[in-house]
């Protein structure tokens, strides 16, 4: 029996695969092997997973981690799965791609592995489809969807496919609660469970945060390209009223206490003109092709902001840290979901 119970494989070491290393790394019972086509990925490892880590350079980190054999870098995708009891992709958002990446597991692996994506909006159901009945992809496979960066962002969308069976449902959202949450701003930890899986009763394109987010994004979009707002200031607009409003509360709890005495019936019920005229006007713009609105959003976001330097990544982690950390210090029913906790 290995000492490490979780023997997890990381395929694809980008942008979400080093922010889930760090976090698998904060449990004490995983043994993570990671591996990425990529020639300079270990780089990448020692050069970002420290900071990730919240520990400060320079550090024999890495060197420890693979000493105590709690990481192990790869050279072959083989290499990587074998003896592994968890199989997590983070490879790009190609359907294709991923469909070849799980039939080549599939010879591979253990036939009792878990097999997760942290695709951000191909279902399960499409990334299993181009391997064999035989090998049981389709009911060890699913979607544990994070939103970026997953080492501090408590969500975990979970969806499963038609046919992924309940109890690899049952032991994702185990796994992802029972990790431990980063250290605040401030260097203390809190106690309070840190991560949130969500689990979908059914498959949908874009999940259900890609989908609200998109649906806003395309709105944000619109306006800026009719002139309606600045890029920067609909940011602020933001930030300034629906940022606060869902750090605590989410859109029907929010609207439920909008409606007053009746709530959100009587919300929807008084509001219903006004919010179906503009439900008729939003905007319907697509994104594929030459589109005008698209480079005022481009110009108009990068003359507010410049280049996304690591220090304004470290400063926006920072202020991440301190919203989840007051979510879960001083409002716990957002994170345990029971009502009015005192
Ligand atoms: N970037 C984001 O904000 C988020 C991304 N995601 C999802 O996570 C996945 C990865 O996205 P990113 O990390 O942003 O992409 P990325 O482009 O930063 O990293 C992808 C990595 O996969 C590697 N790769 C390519 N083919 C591979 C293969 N066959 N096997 C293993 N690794 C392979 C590449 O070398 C690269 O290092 C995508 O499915 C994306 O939709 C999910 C949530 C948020
Ligand atoms: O917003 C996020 O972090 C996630 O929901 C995503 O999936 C990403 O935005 C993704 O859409 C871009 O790769």
């Amino acid at each position: 029996m290995t000492e490490y119970p979780h023997q997890i494989a990381l395929l694809g070491l980008g942008t979400i695969g080093l922010s889930m290393l760090a976090m698998h790394l904060r449990r004490s019972d995983t043994s993570i092997t990671v591996y990425d086509p990529r020639p300079d990925y270990e780089t990448q490892i020692r050069s970002t997973l420290p900071s990730l880590l919240d520990i400060p350079e320079p550090t024999s980190l890495i060197d420890d981690l693979i000493r105590t054999s709690r990481l192990k870098l790869a050279t072959t995708l083989a290499e990587a799965i074998q003896n592994a009891t968890i199989i997590q992709e983070q490879s790009p958002e190609v359907t294709t791609s991923k469909q070849a990446l799980w039939k080549e597991v599939s010879g591979l692996a253990d036939p009792d592995t878990h097999l997760w994506s942290s695709s951000s909006g191909i279902p399960a159901s499409a990334q299993a489809s181009a391997c064999g009945a035989a090998a049981r992809v389709a009911e060890r496979l699913l979607v544990a969807h994070p939103f970026n960066p997953p080492h501090l962002m408590p969500l975990i969308e979970i969806v499963p496919g038609p046919e992924t069976s309940a109890d690899r449902v049952e032991f994702v959202k185990k796994y992802f609660a029972d990790i431990p949450g980063p250290r605040a701003s401030g260097g203390d930890q809190s106690a309070a469970q840190h991560y949130r899986p969500i689990t979908l009763h059914k498959e949908i394109p874009g999940f259900v945060g890609n989908r609200l987010a998109f649906a806003l994004l395309r709105e944000a979009c619109y306006l800026v390209g009719e002139g309606v707002v600045s890029a920067r200031d609909l940011d602020s607009l933001v930030t300034a009223s629906l940022g606060p409003r869902w750090a605590g509360s989410g859109v029907f709890e929010s609207y439920h206490a909008g409606g007053g005495e009746g709530g959100i019936g009587a919300f929807l019920q008084k509001l219903a003109p006004t919010i179906q005229n503009v439900w008729g006007e939003l905007g319907q713009i697509d994104i594929e092709g030459e589109q005008v609105w698209k480079d005022l959003v481009v110009k108009q976001t990068e003359d507010a902001y410049g280049p996304y330097t690591p220090e304004t990544r470290k400063k926006k982690e920072e202020m991440l840290r301190d919203v989840v950390e007051m979510q879960k210090k001083k409002w716990g029913e957002l994170v345990t979901g029971s009502k009015n906790e005192q």
